[in-house]
């Protein structure tokens, strides 16, 4: 391919399937429409890109540009941000980073062990920045349902951004139980939520482990979702389910994986996990055109 192309790596954070561009040394982005043709080829089919660009703020080591795969823009992604520092990690040898994102700046680390924690910063719960359609003085249980009104499916979530918007709907069985694939759009784009939303159940096991599942916005039912798990973990601490560090089991990720959320006393939340290459190759980044690396050649024993 032409040099209008830049490299890539498919990765994924708990099953949530990220591609990290390389776009440093560009001053364009990756399109939209280059967005959307990756999304519908089935080998480059993901939930966001992570495109890495060129510092713009001093003190930080790259711009994040996160987008959804419907093209739209997101301002944080927990999971792609690990897979950021995992990708990074792994051409300087470096085991910390700071961001910046449209969510603000991010500071990330890779341990020994190879999990990764990316402070996600500060939660929101003021109604019109998270934002929402109307005011509510209490973000931790807002009047919102679906279903029969005398007996809604969902109903009264947490509601609260991180950087991203998100509603935390709380239910008393297994998240995998609700046929999220029909309300997770209705829910999305309720005209509460004049940005859309991002809609998580969430099943508190105990006051130290939850289990989540989402639907995300402009993605989808996605295999997990980082800044959901967050947006879960201070929403259980905010209205006394759970305490400020707790696990939360992503239940529809491979193996029901689990991310470690801590609400800091500072009110910064703390996000610990995995994440996982899987090939690289090379993309034109106006296009969406792409070519796979050649697997190295399994040496012949
Ligand atoms: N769909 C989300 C962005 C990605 C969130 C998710 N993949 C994560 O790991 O945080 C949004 O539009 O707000």
């Amino acid at each position: 391919m032409t040099d209008a192309t830049v490299e890539f790596a498919k990765m994924n954070g708990l099953g949530n399937k990220i591609l990290v561009v390389d776009m440093r040394g560009r001053s364009d982005r990756v399109t939209p429409e280059a967005a959307i043709a990756l999304a519908a080829d089935p080998l480059t089919n993901f939930d966001q890109i992570m495109a890495i660009h060129d510092p713009k703020l001093s003190g930080t080591d790259a711009y994040i540009d996160i987008v959804n795969c419907d093209g739209t823009r997101a301002q944080a992604c927990g999971n792609g941000t690990r897979c950021v520092v995992q990708a990074l990690s792994a051409e300087t040898g470096r085991k910390a980073f700071t961001f910046q994102t449209l969510a603000g700046v991010l500071n990330a680390e890779e341990h020994q062990d190879g999990t990764i924690s990316v402070d996600m910063g500060k939660p929101v719960f003021q109604w019109d920045k998270i934002p929402l359609s109307e005011e509510f003085y209490d973000t931790s249980r807002i009047e919102l349902q679906i279903g029969p009104i005398d007996n809604p499916v969902l109903h009264s979530p947490s509601v609260m951004s991180m950087g991203n918007p998100h509603a935390i709907f709380w239910v008393d069985r297994d998240p995998m139980s609700f046929e999220l694939e029909r309300f997770g759009p209705l829910l999305e784009n309720h005209p509460m939520f004049p940005e859309r939303a991002n809609i998580t159940l969430a099943q508190v096991i105990s006051p130290t482990e939850m289990v989540t599942r989402t639907w995300e916005r402009g993605a989808g039912l996605t295999l997990a979702c980082g800044s959901a798990a967050c947006s879960a973990g201070v929403s259980g601490a905010r209205t006394g389910r759970t305490e400020r560090k707790v696990d939360i089991i992503v239940s529809s990720s491979p193996g029901r994986g689990k991310l470690s959320i801590e609400w800091r006393d500072d009110d910064h939340v703390i996000m610990t996990g995995p994440a996982e290459w899987e090939w690289s190759g090379r993309l034109d980044p106006t296009s969406g055109n792409f070519e796979r690396d050649q697997e190295p050649e399994v040496q012949a024993k």
